[in-house]
């Protein structure tokens, strides 16, 4: 069973070891979010070309001491046993890691998910069908589109205005659980009153 939750990648150290068509979608996800990828492969997609100022590519076959500073690992590699290998490695020396070809064998699995900004949905069948994951996540990106990116943030801005302006614990909430019924224009009239209301 996994449970869901967010990790703060900031500055850690992530190591991908392949070089092939999945490898090249975890890397792009992690660099959706702050993080010190590197990858290590003998050969590599062309896509690959693409982030090679974004990312340290290493053309090698995998050696322990790639990963041995990790903080993350992902194994996704087309080799089974090295693949195996990577994750026994890892649970010896208390490194997080996903294998892409072998959920039991995985700390984590990755979800599929959007992000909008600070809004982050994610979709996980725990390895059941990750076909209905991306399907479900394409439904999710037409419903939360980019627009959402903006809306997040004047909610966050709202926030914090009332978390600092209002002091009655229940109207508190009351007016958090109301203002995500608003579209973007009414959220914006909402900001300008807050910004200009003394309350008590
Ligand atoms: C357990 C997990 C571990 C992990 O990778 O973390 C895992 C494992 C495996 N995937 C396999 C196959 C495919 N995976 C995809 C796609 C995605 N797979 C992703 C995650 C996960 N895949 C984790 C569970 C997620 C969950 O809980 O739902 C996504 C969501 C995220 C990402 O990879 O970034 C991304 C969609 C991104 C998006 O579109 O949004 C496609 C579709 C495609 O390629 O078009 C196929 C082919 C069709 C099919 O099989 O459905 C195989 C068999 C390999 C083989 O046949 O050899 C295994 C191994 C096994 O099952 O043992
Ligand atoms: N979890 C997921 O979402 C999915 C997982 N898979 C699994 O992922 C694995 C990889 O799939 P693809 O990327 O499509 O394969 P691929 O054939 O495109 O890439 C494999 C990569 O492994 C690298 N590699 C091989 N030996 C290596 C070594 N000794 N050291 C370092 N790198 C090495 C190769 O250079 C190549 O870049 C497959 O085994 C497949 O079962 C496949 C689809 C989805």
């Amino acid at each position: 069973m996994f449970y869901p939750m967010m990790i703060n990648l900031k500055n850690k150290k992530v190591t991908v070891i392949g070089g092939g068509k999945v490898a090249f979608r975890k890397v792009k996800k992690f660099l959706e979010f702050d993080c010190d990828i590197k990858v290590v492969s003998p050969l590599y997609i062309d896509k690959f070309e693409s982030l090679k100022d974004k990312i340290t590519i290493i053309e090698d076959e995998y050696k322990k001491e790639y990963i041995k500073d990790s903080f993350l690992v992902v194994a996704s590699t087309s080799n089974k046993e090295l693949n195996e290998d990577i994750a026994i490695y890892c649970r010896e020396n208390n490194i997080l890691c996903n294998v892409v070809d072998d959920i039991n064998l995985s700390d984590f699995i990755v979800p599929s998910s959007i992000k909008r900004g600070d809004l982050v949905i994610s979709v996980s069948t725990m390895g059941k069908s990750p076909s209905l994951s991306s399907k479900i996540r394409k439904e999710l990106e037409e419903k939360y589109d980019e627009e959402y990116e903006e809306y997040v943030n004047i909610l966050g801005e709202m926030r914090a205005l009332v978390l600092k302006k209002c002091n009655d614990e229940s109207e508190k909430k009351k007016i958090l659980n109301e203002i995500v019924n608003l579209n973007i224009e009414e959220l914006k009239k909402r900001r300008y009153e807050y910004e200009n209301s003394s309350w008590n």
